[in-house]
């Protein structure tokens, strides 16, 4: 056990993200939304006696107004140790900027050194939950991955349900999908609120398949680690420069097959999650009178804990600034 209880401590830093630009639902600026969440989160790691180097963040320049990779977030006490953290402030900007569901914030930590450095460039991916496991196979077509999870999850084709990003690249793979005859959940924005809705049976989705950012890959593999779902993945770097950040990162064989023990290498890491808006697991921010409302999830993969946390925070009380206008 750390000094402090780090789930707890990082449930507070996604609830302060998405609190901060909450009240910009609707209003139409992704850039004043992402803005007043790393505020928010800026704010909460100033509160917390944690030692903590953004990994995964906003930006790979050095500018002070970000949470820039390599920068330092939290108290650094001495004698502590030091953490990765992968930041996402909002996952879907775009959707709290327009009003839509699935916009979450999220965090990972784990100890220094043990998250993927990932390079800011597409992913491809698969995902499903517990139960799917062992059942993917990136390299395989997205039937022989529909029949084999349909096969493991003892359901009919017709009811397996398959998360796709709407992007005009998914677009072979959408129309694939539903000639396979599977339920196609098509989403705007947000892979990592649709991989953590293949975890829970809850949610009724089983894989999520695409390509999509890579660091949000790696926010959702420290879920799955977690949760003990599947990823596999692999970057697609587009152009030299891109190539040359993925070997710097590692990976020396682009066609390499990434695991969550690739993006999360250890077996002690930490996921915390707030919904924005609504989505498939967690409702969004909701207020009443003089309260605002959250929802979040935080586990530990070390202890298999997983706690859903409702808060009610109190509007003249809370220390955090929540932007409400453009
Ligand atoms: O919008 P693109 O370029 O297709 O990228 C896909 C990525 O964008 C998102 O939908 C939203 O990401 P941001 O809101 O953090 O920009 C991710 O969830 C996804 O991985």
């Amino acid at each position: 056990m750390e000094k402090f209880d780090i789930a707890m401590g990082i449930v507070r830093v996604s609830e302060a993200a998405a609190l901060s630009c909450s009240k910009l639902l609707g209003k139409g600026s992704s850039e004043i939304v992402d803005k007043a969440a790393v505020d928010g989160i800026r704010h909460a790691f100033d509160l917390l006696p944690i030692k903590g180097r953004v990994v995964i963040g906003e930006c790979e320049l050095n500018k002070s107004s970000i949470l820039y990779i390599g920068e330092k977030v939290g108290m650094w006490e001495d004698g502590q140790k030091e953490f990765d953290i992968a930041l996402d402030p909002v996952d879907g900007s775009i959707l709290v900027a327009k009003g839509r569901p699935n916009a979450i914030s999220a965090i990972a930590v784990a100890e220094k050194g043990k998250i993927f450095r990932s390079p800011q460039i597409y992913m491809q991916k698969i995902v499903v939950g517990p139960r799917g496991k062992g059942a993917i196979d990136i390299n395989k077509s997205l039937k022989e991955n529909i029949v084999s999870v349909a096969d493991k999850l003892e359901k009919d084709i017709a009811d397996i349900t398959v998360m796709i990003q709407d992007r005009p690249r998914h677009e072979k793979l959408i129309k694939e999908a539903r000639e396979i005859g599977v339920r196609v959940k098509i989403f705007g924005e947000g892979d990592i609120a649709a991989a953590l809705a293949t975890v829970f049976e809850d949610t009724g989705v089983d894989m999520l398949v695409g390509i999509g950012g890579a660091p949000e890959g790696v926010l959702a593999a420290a879920a799955l680690k977690c949760l003990d779902g599947e990823i596999q993945a692999k970057l697609l770097p587009e152009n030299e420069r891109q190539l040359a950040m993925c070997k710097r990162a590692g990976i020396e064989d682009i066609n390499k097959v990434l695991t969550a023990d690739d993006l999360i290498m250890t077996d002690d890491v930490y996921f915390a999650a707030t919904a924005i808006s609504d989505c498939d697991l967690l409702k969004g921010v909701t207020y009443k009178n003089d309260i605002a409302i959250t929802h979040s999830v935080v586990m530990r993969s070390s202890n298999g804990v997983t706690r859903f946390v409702d808060a009610t925070h109190k509007l003249e009380k809370s220390m955090i600034h929540i932007k409400d206008e453009i």
